[in-house]
C-alpha cells in the first residue's frame, strides 16, 4: 500500500515518517542512496505494521543545506521560516547569524531572530547590540526566555514550518522542550537508536504544534559552509546590496577591490555594514 507522508527525524539511514492519521512508520530508503530530509514529504510503502519504504520524495518547496568541499549536510526541507536562536550567554558568533540568513533569503524563506536567555537581565543590553545592524535590514529580534515566557514566540509560528538553528548552547532544545510537550520522548528515541546516550541534538526533528504549526528543532552549528551558492545567489541574499547590484562600473564586478563599485561607495559612505561585508567576501572568497 502505497502512503504519503512526512519525514519526521532522519537519522543514519532510517527515517521516521508521520502518516496523515499521525501514526509513524520506521522507514528505510529505497536503494543506497539516499537524500532525504527532515520535513521532506514521501511516498512509502508500508511493509510491515510499523515499518516501510520511501519510494519517492516529493517536489520540494525549500531545502537548506550545509555545504563544504568535501560534502553536503541536508538540514531541512519545505521549512517556510528560519528562526535563528541566540542567547545572552555563551558569546555567539556574528558571522554564524549572517550566514543563517543567506541561506534563508537563498531559498526565499523567511527570518525571524530570537534572543534568548533574557532572564539574565543583565547580559542582555551587551547581546542585543550586535543584533541593531539584523533589525534594521528588517529582520525581526524577539527577546525571550526559553524557562520562562516561551509562548511569546506562538504567534510567530502560526501557519509555518520553522526551523529552529543557531549554535549549540543557545537553548533550542529548552525552547522546544517548554512549547511541546512530548518532545523530550521523541530525543530519546533518537539517542537511544543511535546509542549516542547524548542529551545534545544529534539530528534534526520535526515536531506539530497543533495542527497549523510545526518546528523543527536541528543539531547545534560550529559552521555553515554555503559553498552550494553562486556568487549571485550570495550577493541576491543580502539585502542591503540587492539595490546596488548591476549599478558597478564593471558588469562582472565582484565588489571586492575594482574602480568605480557600487558596493565600496555604499561601504565608505556607512550605508553598509563591515562586518556583513566582511562575511559576504569570505562567502565570495569560499566558492572560489
Ligand atoms: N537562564 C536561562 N538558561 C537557559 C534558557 N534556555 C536554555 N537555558 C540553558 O542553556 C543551556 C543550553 O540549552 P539547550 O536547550 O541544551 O541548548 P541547545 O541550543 O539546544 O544546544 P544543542 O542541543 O547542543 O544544540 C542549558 O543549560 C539550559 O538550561 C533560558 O531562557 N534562560
Ligand atoms: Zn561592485
Amino acid at each position: 500500500m502505497k502512503l504519503t507522508g512526512t519525514v519526521v527525524a532522519a537519522y543514519g539511514r532510517q527515517y521516521r515518517v508521520e502518516l496523515a492519521d499521525t501514526t509513524t512508520l520506521l522507514c528505510f530508503p529505497r536503494g543506497k542512496k539516499s537524500a532525504i530530509a527532515c520535513g521532506d514529504r514521501v511516498i512509502v510503502e508500508q511493509s510491515s505494521a510499523n515499518q516501510g519504504v520511501i519510494s519517492s520524495i516529493e517536489a520540494r518547496r525549500t531545502l537548506l543545506y550545509r555545504s563544504d568541499h568535501f560534502k553536503q549536510k541536508l538540514i531541512a526541507a519545505n521549512v517556510t521560516q528560519v528562526i535563528v536562536v541566540v542567547a545572552t550567554e555563551p558569546a555567539f558568533s556574528d558571522e554564524l547569524i549572517t550566514r543563517c540568513i543567506v541561506a534563508a533569503e537563498s531559498q526565499d524563506i523567511k527570518v525571524l531572530i530570537v534572543l534568548n536567555k533574557c532572564d539574565l537581565s543583565e547580559r542582555v543590553a551587551a547581546a542585543r547590540a550586535p543584533l541593531a545592524q539584523y533589525e534594521k535590514l528588517g529582520y525581526p529580534v524577539m527577546m525571550l526566555s526559553a524557562t520562562q515566557d516561551s509562548a511569546l514566540l506562538l504567534p510567530h509560528l502560526a501557519g509555518h514550518l520553522s526551523l529552529l538553528i543557531g549554535q549549540s548552547g543557545m537553548g533550542k532544545s529548552t525552547l522546544i522542550n517548554s512549547l511541546i510537550p512530548d518532545a523530550r520522548a521523541a530525543t530519546r528515541e533518537i539517542s537511544e537508536a543511535l546509542n549516542t546516550g547524548k542529551h545534545t541534538t544529534t539530528h534534526s526533528r520535526l515536531y506539530r504544534l497543533g495542527t497549523a504549526a510545526a518546528l523543527i528543532d536541528s543539531p547545534g552549528l560550529t559552521e555553515f559552509g554555503l559553498q552550494h551558492l553562486s556568487s549571485e545567489d550570495i550577493a541576491l541574499a543580502f539585502l542591503e546590496l540587492r539595490p546596488l547590484l548591476g549599478k558597478c562600473r564593471f558588469r562582472n564586478c565582484r565588489h571586492d577591490r575594482e574602480p568605480h563599485c557600487s558596493v565600496h561607495t555604499a561601504l565608505g559612505h556607512g550605508d553598509i555594514d563591515p562586518r556583513r561585508y566582511a562575511v559576504f567576501r569570505s562567502l565570495c572568497a569560499e566558492i572560489g
